[in-house]
């Protein structure tokens, strides 16, 4: 997902290259609008075919994908460490005020509780749709680099089917909402305002589209919203935005990532 390139100013020739074009308008297949959403469809029969689907072809697309950073990262292995520090500042300015459990949605493997949440929290509790992944996290976060007794549980499945229950200081979801569809996104976003301690912060992190259209990629089966339709759906959902910035220094040519800290409505 990090390496995803915004399709409205960066194409790739024959030989992999990128180069900017405005290509927006070239691509009618790829984009589809927040109305014809997977999860909206119009009659219950046709939702029925397209919402699993959608989490399917999402399933089967990430089981072929290596349990490393560079697949984490789409091949973009080298932005890890900007990308950590862009995180790392982003909750030093937030001032989380518990620091007993977290929790990483659609966690891989453990590449955020590794190197972001685990130095921060005395537990970390991950969520992960892919088996090898989660067990691949396993292995990594109790290495002998990462703090000993950092991890807590581990549930393998889908964010749409996850209902914590446990109560969080923090919970960090990066680079995953977009395998949702929007009526699980605001679903997923309501069980989270419900599983957290009084003044812990639930932040997601996440590539947003520059227009204002809902782009669906067939490959990895997931959409990327524009900013405005992710601080819509957490409004609905019961969240204010306490805090929002944009990642800076990831390479040029890839969809803007934002950082977004909410609270519950009081
Ligand atoms: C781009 S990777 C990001 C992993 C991790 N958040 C990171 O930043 O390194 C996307 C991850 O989301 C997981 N994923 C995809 N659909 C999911 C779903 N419905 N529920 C939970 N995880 C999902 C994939 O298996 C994959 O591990």
């Amino acid at each position: 997902m990090s390496y995803k390139l915004d399709s409205e100013v960066v194409t790739m020739d024959e030989d992999g290259l990128r180069f900017s074009q405005d290509c927006k308008g070239q691509m009618p297949e790829g984009i589809i609008h927040e109305k014809e959403s997977p999860g909206q469809a119009s009659s219950t029969s046709e939702n029925e075919k397209v919402v699993p689907e959608f989490y399917n072809k999402a399933q089967k697309y990430w089981s072929e994908v290596p349990a490393t950073v560079n697949g984490m990262l789409g091949g973009l292995g080298y932005i890890n460490a900007i990308d950590i520090q862009g995180s790392k500042i982003f909750l030093r300015e937030l001032k989380v005020p518990g620091k007993k459990l977290a929790l990483d949605c659609g966690a891989g493997i453990g590449r955020v509780s590794c190197n972001l949440l685990i130095p921060l929290f005395e537990t970390v509790d991950l969520v992960e749709q892919d088996a090898a992944f989660a067990e691949k996290a396993r292995e990594l976060c109790t290495s002998e680099s990462v703090r000993r007794n950092g991890l807590g549980e581990i549930y393998n499945l889908g964010l749409q089917e996850f209902s914590p229950t446990n109560k969080y200081d923090l919970i960090w979801s990066q680079w995953v909402l977009g395998h949702l569809t929007d009526p699980d996104l605001v679903a997923f976003f309501r069980r989270m305002r419900l599983s957290l301690q009084p003044g812990a912060y639930f932040c997601i992190k996440e590539n947003v589209s520059t227009s204002k259209e809902v782009i669906k990629d067939d490959e990895d089966s997931s959409v990327t919203r524009p900013l405005e339709l992710y601080e819509r759906f957490l409004k609905e959902a019961g969240f204010r935005v306490a805090r929002k910035v944009r990642q800076q220094n990831f390479p040029k040519g890839l969809f803007p990532v934002y950082m977004i800290a909410c609270k519950p409505k009081p």
